[in-house]
């Protein structure tokens, strides 16, 4: 297998998930394939529908995946819609949905805006046939909107230097790349060393606002009850800390309807985040349909 993301938490996550033994799983987020592969590896029985947003992710994992062909099947969809793609699977129940939120590394790595450390033009689409680019979002969108997502989706202390230098700027001439951006930040916010770049949660602000992310989480969890069987399980990894709240007020407003099997959510060890730095924010919570 081509290495183009460590799965985060791989056997903690697939270990949950196959925990009830059972046969057909969705993987709402398969990237790469990793977590996918592994659970395919682990349950010679298991079948497993991916689900992804990006068309690229999904050819990567077919390469990633076809030694065990006929043993799963791929979709290019956005998982808001995971009831419409188990429909067309004439799937009406199945034993667990795994959810790996965020980026991939993958992406990351591609020219379409999501790096910082690169100079792109402001993409930052997990699907390319979305309409709203990361361009749109910083040349169109009012200052108090901006403002408001730096701070909601980045955590951003200085949002609101940052949403009026970048409505100043764009006043003279539209901000098309990365490398504008940074450097629109870099001009009213300070760089301490050792600290993490200005620029992080302001992409990390836009990419969210760009792909939804918050809202899709949000309008998914609660379909998966719908397929889970009696006993199914529904395994979370998130990254921010908006994402997890999201997460974590689901089961806690569906606790009748599905048990926590994590009663804090599961982080990666030291030895996980040393190997793979990205995997420091990830949080994991799963629980099983009563
Ligand atoms: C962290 S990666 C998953 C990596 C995968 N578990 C692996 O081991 O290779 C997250 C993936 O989720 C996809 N994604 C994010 N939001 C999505 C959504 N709303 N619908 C479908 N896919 C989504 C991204 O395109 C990305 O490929």
């Amino acid at each position: 297998m081509i290495m183009h993301h460590f799965p985060v938490l791989l056997e903690t996550a697939t270990d949950l998930l196959l925990g009830n033994g059972g046969k057909l799983y969705v993987d709402c987020t398969v990237g790469a394939g990793g977590h996918t592969r592994r659970i395919l590896e682990k349950n010679p029985q298991a079948y497993v529908i991916g689900i992804d947003r990006d068309p690229q992710a999904l050819k990567l994992a077919e390469e990633n995946l076809r030694e065990f062909e006929g043993r799963f099947s791929l979709y290019h969809a956005n998982f808001v819609h995971l009831d419409e793609v188990l429909l067309q699977e004439g799937v009406e129940q199945v034993d667990g949905f795994l959810f790996d939120l965020g980026m991939s590394m993958m992406q990351l790595k591609s020219a379409r805006g999501f790096s910082f450390q690169r100079d792109e033009f402001l993409d930052m689409r997990m699907d390319p046939s979305d309409p709203i680019t990361a361009y749109h979002v910083v040349n169109r969108y009012s200052q108090r909107d901006l403002e408001r997502i730096l701070r909601e989706y980045g955590e951003e202390p200085y949002a609101s230097r940052i949403a009026r230098a970048i409505v100043l700027r764009r006043k003279e001439k539209p901000i098309e790349t990365t490398g504008e951006l940074v450097q629109i930040v870099l001009s009213v916010v300070p760089y301490r060393r050792g600290r993490i770049h200005p620029a992080t949660r302001v992409f990390q602000a836009i990419r969210i606002e760009v792909n939804g992310e918050l809202r899709n989480l949000k309008e998914a969890l609660p379909k998966t009850l719908k397929f889970l069987r009696k006993g199914g399980r529904l395994v979370v990894i998130s990254f921010h800390s908006l994402e997890d709240r999201i997460v974590k007020n689901f089961f806690k407003e569906h606790s009748h309807e599905i048990k926590p099997l994590t009663k804090k959510p599961i982080t990666p060890s030291r030895e996980e985040i040393e190997k793979n730095p990205p995997s420091r924010s990830a949080k994991l919570r799963a629980g099983e349909k009563v």
